[in-house]
């Protein structure tokens, strides 16, 4: 498989989405999704309640089938039974069984996983300390966390998907799962997409990001170009609207609160004008982005797919 990966360069992508559409009923939980991922990625999954981000992940967890459009993991469609091995996704309740020892636990990740390394399971619960005797169900939040972490990466994943893994975790559990998902992803080189509503999580944690909004992606690309796209601007305004040295660029969202006028813009180049202009913080472009459904997506130029390339609209269906 590896080297039908290779061969047409479609590795690259750990995710492709063309056209991508869950329908449920007459609401469509997402629609016409289309960007792709670096393989290797850290990708924050953000948006409000009901945005989709489930809906998302489970599609490529082969748990919900697409309405409309594909899905590629690692170039190979979701529907394909290679793509079984690639990729393990950790559901929100982290589901185990309670009265399963933690270590009757890895026993079963082992059967049930050809390719299971014993070695990364162990070293995963046992640098937390979790007694392998252990049932599961007395287990701590933290110490659950560090098993369901095991079993996904004792799987030995392409692509690890995990749905608000850190949710329901005091804070220092939080920061041990944090940490431990980090250094596991970088020592096997995973590409993980993570759900979550704490943007200071995904801020240090990740590296790239997938907002969506309504069911559509209003961000997508490398953190760092995102935010360098974007500047906060602000100063003194005496009249209505929009000032016209900073209608010049693409205006996100603006606000005058008395005299004060503050604008979160795509920067075209330089801002002239007495303003005072500084680098948004993550938190601030996401807001923007998810109060202006008027103001167009951003997806960097890594993350966009190619317009030539979606007409492979419906090919899961046509698979099926
Ligand atoms: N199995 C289902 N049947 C019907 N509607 C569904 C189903 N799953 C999701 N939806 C609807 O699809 C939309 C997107 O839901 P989804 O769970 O993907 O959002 P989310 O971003 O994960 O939300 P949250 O942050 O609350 O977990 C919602 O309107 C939801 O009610």
């Amino acid at each position: 498989m590896g080297g039908m990966r290779s061969a047409d360069g479609a590795g690259r992508w750990a995710m492709e989405a063309r056209g991508l559409g869950k329908r449920y009923g007459r609401n469509w939980a997402l629609r016409d999704c289309s960007f792709r991922l670096p393989a290797g990625a850290i990708c924050g999954l953000v948006g409000s309640n009901g945005a989709g981000k489930s809906t998302l992940l489970n599609m490529a967890a082969r748990l919900a089938r697409p309405t409309t459009g594909s899905l590629r993991i690692f170039g190979l469609p979701v529907t394909d039974p290679g793509v079984l091995a690639d990729y393990a996704f950790l559901a929100q309740d982290k589901p185990l069984f309670p009265r399963f020892t933690v270590e009757e636990t890895l026993r079963l990740g082992a059967e049930l996983n050809p390719r299971w390394d014993r070695a990364v399971a162990e070293r995963i619960v046992r640098s937390g300390k979790v007694p392998l005797g252990a049932r599961v169900g007395t287990l701590s939040g933290g110490q659950r966390s560090r098993v369901a972490l095991a079993l996904a990466f004792g799987k030995r994943p392409e692509l690890l998907l995990l749905d608000e893994p850190l949710a329901e975790l005091d804070p220092l559990s939080q920061h041990e799962i944090a940490g431990l998902l980090m250094a596991e992803a970088a020592e096997q080189g995973t590409t993980v997409v993570m759900s979550s509503h704490q943007l200071t999580d995904v801020a240090t944690m990740c590296d790239h990001l997938l907002a969506v909004s309504e069911g559509r992606v209003r961000l997508a690309g490398e953190v760092d170009e995102l935010l360098g796209a974007h500047r906060l601007v602000t100063g003194a305004h005496l009249v209505e609207g929009v000032p016209p040295q900073i209608a010049r660029h693409t205006v996100v969202e603006s606000r005058t609160t008395g005299r004060q006028f503050t604008a979160l813009i795509q920067a075209r180049g330089p801002v002239e004008g007495d303003w005072k202009v500084s680098a948004p913080s993550l938190e601030e472009v996401l807001l923007g982005y998810l109060r202006s459904p008027g103001t167009p997506a951003l997806l960097t130029a890594d993350a966009q797919v190619e317009d030539e390339d979606r007409g492979t609209r419906g090919e899961e269906e046509a698979a099926a």
